[in-house]
């Protein structure tokens, strides 16, 4: 890879911290490989703890997901000898290097010469960065920098201001992100290189493994191209993007666990038919360290391989996750014009299209990475023929097997025990409705319907809910939110655990609403809304309570429909009205877009 030079860039201002710097950082010096790449650029003991100290009095940046790892892979060296956050103008061509943007609030209170505390969002710094410049991310205008008070650490810098604008300058580690998730899996890159000695895998040019980029899962289809890679002798990293994943995301984990699975399909011995295709070609988007183009078979595997056991002697690959935000758009399958090949030629010929244009983006910064990590090509996004995610949620759902021409049987027993039928999977009914539209008379109905199934169900009736879980709210738009958030809250855990929640407050408000589904789908539940749509008129005539003639008379305030809003659901699955609709059969309505959505079995015998 070609580096940045030693020292910092992107502005012309002195280095006020010239000496403190990267190249001087002590612990830093020590730990640089013999290729010029930083291996850790994490400081020592002592300097970290005067540098905490220090920024006591400092500004603070509060990093998001794609910056802290953009530093992470910098304080591991991917970026370059000198961890610098370089300046537009003195970009050096070739490998990408990370930017860092913050809003011209934030950047109002920041100006050369200072120095900043970089930090996760919980609040742990992460690095100093000494600032060298400011750049407005429009235009190569320099901001007017107000060097403002240092605010208490922990808190982003504020003031006001324009545009974005970038960062420029040098950085010391304090430490690295902590991942306390798969530890034996995050090699960094110097890791990489010696697991590679440790196996015996060969690491010269052409000869070195090659990384396959997984920013989704790995199908049947992937592992056939994987395997036509490890049967021309080469060996296979699988880079997975892991950045940002909270480790205790259970969909972080089954993401794992089937790259693993789908490990050992890559490793499974060959089968007859396979013997005779060791030369054909590898793939059409591959990337190779020295040229462009794929190589021919790797020389045969060198003597000290022998001296392994013969278990590991079998594997052929291996799964590192690094800390690269994952692209939707590579773990999506690609139109067949969007798997062309090489960097240069991707974005010359696809220059006025932005989807192109990404993925020619990615690709490049995945190329490099591959080859910090010590690999000789670089493979990203799925096979020909790969599934995409839709497919196969919609096999899941069904709870229909999943083909082993999609996805490897081991992979496909991780997912259909993680992911269970929709028959078989927690869900939150929400109604929604004015006061006296029906929704507690449905709401009952259906419970008893669904318990008739052999269903676990749990009722949170408006009315009830009110007089236990949100006793002593009212109705102002915040209590309402409240209360609906709280009934959303109950009703997500409900359905995490397997249940259905039936629910049936007014929930008057579109944006609570989505929260409550938003929750229940985190929890791994489904999500059912039912609208209510009885019109005022005839909710008002029932007027059951006699709260109507109270709201009307001025007696009750605020009170939904007469002197309150109602938001009428657009994104509702049912829709019933119950003034020319028997109960019974609005709530056939609701039970039959259950069972043709999957959520419910269709009854028997009735
Ligand atoms: N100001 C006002 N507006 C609307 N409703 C009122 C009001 N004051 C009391 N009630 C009674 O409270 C029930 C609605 O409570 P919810 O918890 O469902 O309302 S909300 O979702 O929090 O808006 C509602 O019950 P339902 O008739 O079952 O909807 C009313 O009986
Ligand atoms: N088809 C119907 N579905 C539901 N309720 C109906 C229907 N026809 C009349 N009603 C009456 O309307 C009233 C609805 O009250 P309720 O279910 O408490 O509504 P909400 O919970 O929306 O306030 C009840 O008195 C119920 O008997």
């Amino acid at each position: 890879m070609s580096a940045t030079s030693d020292t910092a860039v992107g502005s012309s201002a002195p280095d006020p911290h010239a000496t403190a710097g990267p190249p001087d950082i002590p612990g830093a010096g020590e730990q640089r490989g013999a290729n010029g790449v930083c291996p850790l650029a994490v400081v020592a003991a002592d300097r970290a703890r005067e540098l905490r100290a220090a920024s006591v009095a400092w500004p603070s940046v509060v990093l998001d997901t794609r910056q802290l790892t953009d530093l992470e892979l910098m304080l591991l060296g991917a970026f370059g000898p000198a961890p610098s956050y370089p300046g537009r103008a003195r970009q050096p061509a070739g490998p990408p290097v990370p930017s860092l943007t913050v809003p011209g609030e934030t950047a109002a209170a920041l100006g050369p010469g200072m120095d900043v505390a970089l930090r996760d969002r919980e609040g742990v710094m992460i690095a100093a960065l000494h600032l060298l410049g400011l750049e407005p991310t429009a235009d190569d205008s320099p901001t007017p920098a107000t060097a403002m008070p240092a605010e208490a650490s922990g808190t982003p810098a504020t003031a006001t201001g324009a545009g974005p604008v970038r960062l420029v300058g040098t950085v010391e580690g304090l430490e690295l992100p902590s991942h306390p998730d798969y530890p034996r899996l995050r090699l960094t890159p110097e890791g990489l290189r010696a697991e590679f000695a440790a196996r015996g895998w060969a690491t010269g040019a052409g000869a070195a493994p090659w990384a396959v980029w997984a920013d989704g899962l790995l199908y049947t289809a992937d592992v056939g191209r994987i395997r036509a890679l490890t049967r021309q002798g080469k060996h296979c990293v699988i880079l997975a993007p892991v950045g940002g994943a909270d480790p205790a995301d259970a969909a972080h984990h089954l993401r794992v666990r089937c790259l693993l699975a789908a490990l050992d399909a890559i490793d499974a011995p060959p089968r007859p038919a396979e013997a005779t295709l060791a030369h054909e070609p590898v793939a059409s988007d591959a990337v190779s360290r020295d040229d462009g183009r794929t190589h021919p078979a790797s020389p045969p595997e060198p003597a000290h391989t022998a001296a392994l056991a013969p278990e590991s002697r079998r594997h052929r690959s291996m799964l590192v996750l690094v800390p690269v935000v994952p692209s939707e758009r590579l773990a999506a399958p690609r139109e067949p014009a969007m798997s062309a090949t090489a960097p240069g030629g991707l974005a010359d010929e696809a220059a006025s299209e932005p989807a192109l244009d990404e993925i020619a983006e990615l690709t490049a910064l995945r190329a490099h990475l591959a080859e910090v990590y010590g690999c000789a090509g670089s493979l990203t996004g799925p096979a020909i023929g790969a599934p995409g995610a839709d497919d196969l949620t919609t096999l899941l759902d069904a709870g229909v097997p999943l083909p082993a021409e999609l996805t490897p049987p081991a992979v496909a027993a991780e997912l259909t025990r993680a992911v269970p039928p929709r028959r078989q999977r927690g869900l939150t009914i929400l109604f929604t409705g004015l006061s006296g539209s029906g929704k507690s008379t449905l709401a009952g109905l259906l419970v008893c319907r669904l318990l008739e199934r052999g269903r676990r169900v749990t009722l949170l009736d408006g009315d009830i809910v009110r007089t236990h879980l949100s006793q002593g709210l009212g109705f102002s738009r915040a209590d309402r939110d409240t209360n609906v958030r709280r009934i959303g809250f109950v009703a997500a855990e409900v359905a995490g655990a397997g249940g259905i929640a039936v629910c049936a407050p007014i929930a008057p408000y579109a944006d609570v609403r989505a929260q409550v589904r938003a929750m229940t789908t985190a929890r791994g539940g489904g999500f059912v809304l039912v609208y209510v749509s009885t019109p005022l008129e005839v909710c008002e005539a029932r007027d059951r309570k006699g709260l109507y003639a109270k709201a009307r008379a001025g007696v009750i305030p605020a009170f939904t429909g007469v002197s309150d809003p109602y938001e009428e659901p657009a994104d509702a699955d049912v829709v019933v009205d119950t003034a020319g609709l028997p109960t019974e059969q609005a709530v056939d309505r609701v039970l039959a877009h259950l069972v043709e959505a999957g959520w419910v079995e269709g009854a028997r015998g009735q």
